[in-house]
């Protein structure tokens, strides 16, 4: 049977979500340290482990049917790939930054300054929808660095905490680009491997539909059942189960995490008494 090849990093920021939604995928593996390729024994699956730069290319190339990466590093590399399907996780911004004292009123201020990257196309793209003609200095790493040491005004690197920046004496001025990770593939994948990436898919999917999902079990007494079940959504609709005491039933739902802490003030007010959240592992509808 024919196998789907995907990369994934071998080491960084994206290398350990990708093994684990691969893991919550049911995919086993064996990952050991220092392997390049290993392959899955229980999904028709060969696991590639590159330096995430190179995954576009791979995938383009047909080296590896699909991969993950950052979509910061598919729109840098420019290359024809599909990307499939976001996933959550390796949230990062591209942002520019100037050192904290220079003041900075829009991005008119870029103008002729020195920008300091390791995301020159990006960048190049930015300044020129905003008519800005400024001096990109490519460099691979240690961006935040630059302007401390006279190489540029100003730089343009991946932000999510903030904390590099500030440890540097920088601060945020513009959002050149949000990034996650994200799946790509290969843009002629045989019918086969349409149908291994397609099963693929469908797990990834259940997986990051339970992750945004909540089960939820309250105890709620009748009087009161059908204004709390109209709080409810519920995949279909809500579980409601007698309890041991009169008068009282079990809700079970299914909700968004975001909507529960919207609703759970007036669940209370309805009566609604013993809530429990517990996560879900997989999610079909
Ligand atoms: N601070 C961050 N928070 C969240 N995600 C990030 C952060 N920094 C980078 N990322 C995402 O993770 C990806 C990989 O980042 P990492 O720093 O591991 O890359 P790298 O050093 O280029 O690794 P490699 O050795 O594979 O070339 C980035 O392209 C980006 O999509
Ligand atoms: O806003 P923060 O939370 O501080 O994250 C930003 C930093 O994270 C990334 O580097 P990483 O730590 O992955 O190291 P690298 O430069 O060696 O890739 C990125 O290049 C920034 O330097
Ligand atoms: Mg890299």
């Amino acid at each position: 049977m024919q196998k789907l090849r995907i990369a994934i990093q071998k080491s960084g920021r994206l290398h350990d979500d990708s093994i684990k939604l691969l893991k919550e995928c049911g995919i086993d593996m064996n990952n050991g340290v220092n392997k390049l390729k290993t392959e899955a024994s229980n999904f028709p699956l060969e696991v590639f482990f590159l330096r995430d730069d190179d995954i576009p290319q791979y995938v383009e190339d047909g080296v590896a049917d699909i991969g993950i990466v950052g979509e910061n590093v598919v729109l840098e590399k420019a290359r024809t790939v599909d990307a499939i399907e976001k996933l959550g996780f390796g949230k990062c911004r591209l942002s520019l930054a100037v050192p904290k004292g220079m003041e900075y009123t829009s991005v008119k201020d870029m103008q002729n300054m020195r920008i300091a990257t390791s995301y020159p196309v990006i960048l190049e793209q930015f300044l020129s929808k905003n008519n800005i003609t400024a001096e990109i200095h490519e460099i691979s790493g240690s961006v935040e660095i630059a302007p401390g040491i006279g190489l540029a005004e100003a730089i343009c690197d991946l932000v999510s905490s903030g904390s590099t920046l500030f440890m540097n004496g920088l601060k945020e001025v513009e959002t050149v680009l949000k990034s996650e990770a994200v799946l790509i593939a290969n843009k002629s994948l045989t019918a086969e491997q349409i149908q291994i990436l397609d099963k693929l898919l469908f797990r990834i999917k259940a997986v990051k539909k339970a992750k945004n999902n909540k089960y939820v079990l309250l105890n709620a007494p009748n009087d009161n059942l059908a204004q709390i079940i109209s709080l409810l959504p519920g995949m279909k609709s809500p579980t409601v189960l007698p309890l041991a005491e009169a008068g009282w039933s079990s809700v079970h739902s299914v909700l968004n995490e975001n909507d529960f802490w919207d609703i759970i003030e007036s669940l209370k007010a309805a009566g609604a008494q013993g809530i429990l959240v517990v996560p879900i592992e997989k999610m079909v509808i």
